[in-house]
């Protein structure tokens, strides 16, 4: 059908304009107290789902309760578990004696299905917990959690397509709706599972060649996989391509994922029904032929009405009508359990694909089990916007026969009916999750499996709606050209016909290999491709709600796009268009590169050929990223060819003024810590083991060094006295006490003339010094106390010096000199630390080029 973006694409756009105040007025009501009939809704839901009546009774009260409270642990797993552990051995005792309404609160439970106890929900709903005095302190632990990337609270039903993907590592994901990011997160996650431990095993052999300390072998690197992604000493080789149509919303997407610190990220802003075809450099034993990136998976959370959030978003049970899904005014989500959202879209793509021997809809019965669901509707009647139920298109034609003046209302579509002879088409094997089964919002989710090249069938092909009224019709028209880019490119463009939907097309160019893997050449025998993947089950795409047709792989796609990113004069390189930043990599013999090399002694285990910057003018400026291979040959080869690259890279090393040249300027981020750390050689290593030495670091910004200062850093303090200036990397390690760290830590330091200083922001101290003490002390800024104590002295002595001025003009014969009554600036040059403008002075291009805002980290 291909009508999802057409209205309100952005995910904001609710039940449109018109009705924003009463919607807005609506959702500040709590949800007990919010209205909930609708006789068309219900009538609607009774007919359709034919639920038995006891199932319907329950169906209706869980919509009209309020949806429990859930969150999920992330980042990685080492850190998800350890605050996971928290929730149990620290809020639990707290929760146990909480009462509400007369009534104990349950505890949070895990979801049952979702690995390793990482999800968990609540029957006490959101509102009450951030709003009830007694569940302050927990609460105080999801929004610190929360704030930092540990956590994330999100709908339990929408953490299950990532899993049903089935993503690993080393796999190439696109998410083709991706803002605001819950389930790239999850897809993220996925493709670096193992990494650390993959990471320090390859290492390990070559440590005491360069005087890595790596501490003792870990029970995860003992059990690792190391053939799981095993091309790249350990680190991740896969991709996520997370894109969104709406610039704004991939800006959120950015911000979001940006916690997970991933060089193996892109966000990419595209209508993803015109996903452009991604170059990859050309094969060495091929290297005239052009290839393209293929993605094994690919994850498509389309807008839809959003029924299936009744529960959160209350003003539906006001403003639901049977033309809502069929126009789709209400994207907020994949949620919606209406079939000509779900199972009709999945009957007309399976149908524009080629059929079931080109893409089948996969049976997931054996995939986490523990959640309840029902199998898809495989025939269902259609309300039109009165309220009256059509069993079928040809009901409709046969009453057109009848009365020609008739039209029915609303835009119906035969597409939204079930297909005639599609009987076979499995649609049981879609997922239906409805709120009662086990207390969720309601969802529909698909796994689809591509078997063969097809070219897809243009949309066209299906017939047309016939609309109430001409001038409705007309405007349908128009609003279809105006909204589908494809058939705004086949009317406007005059470029060759090759490029048509409706034109069969070159089979575009395969998988390639780009570094070793991922990618095919494009004279590759497709039948040969469909073996493997049946034989490996290796090209699953999964919708939910999804239309899948515009596969970023298929040929019809990668024609059209190509066809959009290419301009008029048919050249392809256009450097005129520039969307964000460009990402330039520098050469890994650039000064900058071995200054960094130099002062953290790299291992030469680590690649110098990945570090990018974000100006034009190439030369780091202020940041300097780093990304993954494949992730660099994207952005490389297709610079200037219209793919609107929004983020890519993680930002590694930070500029820094520095007292003197033999300080290096670069200081480490920590985003960029996890991917570095293992290969800084001990000369740059802090080991850090007693926890009052790290709680005070985290109170104190700037505890001093100089004038004995160290002697009150604990156990670091020899150490970082004897340093050398500059960043290096503390080690936070367990040491086997008891009251010693449960898990390891690596952070950035920062030692200047007088003082020391965690580079975290302020958030992320607070959030450490919560999770690992249970502190809430506010954070004391020595250095601004420092810089106060030396204005005060300074403010002193000037008003010594005026009075010994006055004091010496009033005496007989005397004048004071104007050298003597100006103070010197020779005292600031020597306070306290230069560091002090590291975050504030340069304020360049690549923080601007993100929208980034700047780490709290800063200065005294
Ligand atoms: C249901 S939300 C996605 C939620 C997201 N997957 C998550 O888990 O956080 C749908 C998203 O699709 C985007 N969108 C709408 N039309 C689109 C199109 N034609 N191409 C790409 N993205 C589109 C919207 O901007 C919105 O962010």
């Amino acid at each position: 059908m291909g009508r999802h973006g057409r209205k309100g694409r952005g995910g904001g756009g609710g039940f449109g304009k018109r009705r924003q105040h009463r919607d807005d007025a609506d959702n500040h009501k709590r949800y007990p107290d919010i209205v909930k009939n609708n006789e068309k809704l219900e009538r609607h839901y009774n007919t359709l789902l034919d639920l038995p009546e006891e199932e319907r009774v329950e169906f209706w009260d869980a919509l009209k309760r309020e949806l429990p409270n859930s969150f999920r642990f992330c980042g990685s797993k080492g850190q998800a578990l350890a605050v996971r552990n928290l929730l149990e051995t620290r809020y639990f005792p707290e929760i146990q004696k909480i009462e509400y309404e007369g009534k104990q609160v349950d505890l949070p439970r895990p979801v049952p299905w979702y690995p390793d106890e990482l999800a968990w929900w609540m029957t006490t709903p959101k509102n009450v917990v951030r709003k009830f005095g007694p569940f302050s302190a927990f609460q105080k632990y999801l929004v610190s959690e929360t704030s930092v990337g540990h956590m994330t609270r999100a709908e339990v039903v929408s953490m299950i397509p990532p899993l049903l993907l089935d993503v690993r590592p080393g796999m190439t994901v696109l998410d083709m709706c991706a803002a605001p990011g819950s389930k790239s997160s999850q897809l993220l996650e996925m493709l670096h599972v193992g990494e650390e431990a993959r990471i320090k095993k390859a290492l390990r052999g070559h440590a005491a060649e360069y005087g890595l300390d790596l501490g003792p072998e870990t029970e995860e690197e003992a059990n690792v996989d190391m053939s799981a992604d095993p091309s790249d000493a350990g680190r991740a080789t896969g991709l996520l391509i997370a894109n969104d149509a709406d610039y704004k919303r991939c800006h959120m997407l950015t911000h979001q994922l940006k916690r997970l610190s991933s060089a193996n990220l892109l966000i990419t802003n595209h209508d993803a029904t015109q996903y452009p075809p991604i170059k990859l450099p050309p094969h060495p034993d091929n290297p005239k032929r052009t290839v393209y990136l293929k993605f094994d998976r690919i994850l498509a959370d389309v807008p839809c009405s959003g029924d299936g959030t009744l529960r959160k978003n209350g003003n539906i049970w006001n403003n639901w009508v049977p033309g809502g899904a069929l126009d789709f005014t209400s994207p907020k989500s994949g949620y919606c359990m209406h079939p000509i959202e779900n199972e009709a879209v999945i009957g007309a793509a399976v149908d524009r694909c080629g059929g079931l021997e080109k893409i089948d809809i996969i049976d997931c019965s054996d995939k986490l089990v523990e959640l309840k669901r029902r199998p898809g509707i495989k025939s269902w009647k259609v309300m039109d916007k009165t309220g009256q139920f059509w069993d079928s298109w040809a009901q409709i034609e046969e009453k057109m026969k009848e009365d020609p003046d008739f039209v029915a209302p609303g835009r119906l579509t035969e597409s939204m009916f079930p297909r005639s002879g599609g009987e076979d088409l499995p649609l049981e094997r879609c997922m239906r999750v409805y709120a009662h089964l086990q207390d969720t919002g309601g969802f529909f989710i698909t796994v689809l499996e591509k078997k063969a090249e097809f070219k897809a069938k243009p949309e066209s092909h299906l017939k047309q709606p016939r609309a109430t009224t001409k001038s409705a019709d007309e405007e349908g028209t128009a609003a279809e050209a105006q909204a589908d880019p494809a058939l705004k490119t086949e009317a406007n463009d005059d470029a060759p016909a090759e490029a048509s939907v409706e034109e069969p097309v070159e089979t575009p160019p395969d998988h390639s290999q780009a570094n070793g893997k991922r990618s095919r050449d494009d004279d590759e025998d497709a039948e040969s491709d469909t073996k493997k993947a049946r034989i490996q089950g290796d090209d699953v795409k999964m919708t939910d709600a999804a239309e899948v047709a515009p596969l970023a792989d298929d040929t019809t796609s990668v024609a059209t796009a190509e066809k959009a990113a290419r301009p008029a004069n048919g050249e392809r390189k256009d450097t005129s268009i520039k969307y964000e930043a460009p990402f330039v990599y520098l050469p890994p013999d650039h000064a900058a590169i071995a200054e960094v090399k130099k002062n953290y002694s790299l291992s030469d285990r680590f690649p110098l050929d990945r570090f990018l910057v974000r100006n034009e003018t190439g030369e780091p400026a202020k940041a300097i990223y780093y990304s993954a291979a494949l992730a660099k040959d994207i952005l490389s080869m297709n610079d200037g060819r219209g793919v609107k690259f929004i983020s890519g890279g993680v930002k590694m090393f930070m500029k820094q003024d520095v007292p003197s040249p033999d300080v290096c300027r670069w200081r480490i981020q920590s985003e960029g810590m996890p991917i570095l750390e293992g290969y800084v050689s001990e000369k740059r290593v802090v080991h850090l083991h007693k926890r009052e030495t790290l709680r005070k670091l985290l109170i104190e910004m700037f505890p001093k060094i100089a004038e004995g200062g160290w002697e009150s850093l604990g156990e670091i303090g020899p150490r970082v006295r004897d340093m050398d200036m500059g960043c290096s990397v503390l080690r936070i390690e367990p040491d086997g006490t008891e009251d010693g760290f449960q898990e390891r830590i690596v952070l950035p330091l920062w030692k200047s003339i007088h003082s020391l200083n965690l580079m975290l922001p302020k958030e992320d101290r607070a959030a450490m010094l919560l999770r690992l003490f249970n502190d809430t002390t506010p954070l004391v800024n020595n250095g601004l106390q420092m810089q106060k104590d030396k204005e005060e002295q300074k403010r002193k002595k000037l008003e010594q010096e005026a009075a010994a001025a006055a004091a010496a003009a009033a005496a007989p014969g005397g004048e004071a000199s104007e050298a003597e009554a100006t103070p010197t600036n020779a005292d600031e040059a020597q306070t306290e630390p230069q560091d002090a403008e590291m975050e504030g002075q340069n304020g360049a291009d690549e923080a601007d080029a993100e929208g980034e805002t700047e780490d709290a980290v800063a200065a005294a």
